[in-house]
């Protein structure tokens, strides 16, 4: 199917010739088309420095590229509004999860909440449900910086699911974590897919993570590669350098 196929049907990702390059002569995003559907659990992959995280953020709207375009749902990413995008559309799960140390769990969570319109009442209720959810419902009121690494990235999960998104962009979720805590926080992943029929775009080496998607993409120099195996899944002790 072309890309502009899976555009009629509604894509929820389509990126078109897209590239990002950083002067002088570093080409980090290189004419790179793809087309994901809704629903879709797509894994991102590739050797260190072949493009992976900036290529998640031109698709989450962190950066916008130096040519080409990205759609979502079928409308060009510099229509929307940067705000309304990370309100309403799309959530984040980032490695290093990014919390905020000195707020409570409950306090992360309610972040995206803020901008929303949503009460004060509401806004915790919802930050709690969703610390339930990710198991950390005896834990609203610890202080981020006193969880555990897996509670943490769990916490960030539950931020991410926050404002209901239906895109859920994970940089190495699990990369930092022991093979409990990341089967743990892939099973969150795929829940929101199940549950609430969001598309999940994953930057990842763990193999676990290249086993449940329903397809892989390799990234090499920039360039979206064909690739007969999974040559850059390892152990994240075992990363393949570039
Ligand atoms: N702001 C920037 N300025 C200059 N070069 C950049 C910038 N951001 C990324 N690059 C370069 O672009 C290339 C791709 O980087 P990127 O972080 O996207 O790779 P990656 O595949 O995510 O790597 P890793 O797996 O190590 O995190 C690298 O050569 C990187 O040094």
């Amino acid at each position: 199917m072309s890309a502009a196929d899976r555009r009629e049907r509604g894509a929820a990702i389509v990126a078109e010739q897209v590239c990002r390059r950083h002067p002088p002569d570093i080409v980090a995003v290189d004419d790179v088309s793809l087309s994901i559907e809704r629903g879709e659990f797509v894994v991102l992959t590739g050797p260190s420095g072949s493009g992976k995280t900036s290529l998640l953020s031109l698709i989450g709207g962190l950066d916008r590229p130096t040519s080409g375009r990205v759609l979502i749902d079928g409308t060009p990413l510099d229509e929307i509004p940067s705000d309304r995008y990370h309100r309403e559309v799309v959530g984040f799960v980032f490695q290093h999860h990014n919390l905020l140390g000195h707020l409570p769990a409950r306090g992360n969570v309610e972040i995206p909440l803020i901008g929303a319109g949503i009460g004060r009442r509401e806004r915790r209720e919802r930050a709690e449900a969703l610390l339930r959810e990710v198991g950390l419902g005896h834990r609203v009121n610890a202080l981020s910086s006193t969880l555990s690494g897996g509670e943490r990235q769990r916490v960030a999960v539950a931020r991410a699911l926050a404002n209901d998104p239906r895109l859920l962009l994970a940089d190495e979720p699990t990369g930092a974590l022991d093979s409990e805590s990341a089967e743990r926080v892939l099973d969150l992943l795929e829940d929101a897919r199940e549950r609430r029929g969001a598309t999940l775009l994953v930057v990842t080496y763990d193999p676990l993570l290249g086993d449940r998607a329903d397809r892989l993409l390799h990234l090499r120099d920039g360039r979206l590669v064909d690739e007969p195996d999974r040559p850059y899944l390892r152990a994240a002790t075992q990363q393949p350098q570039g």
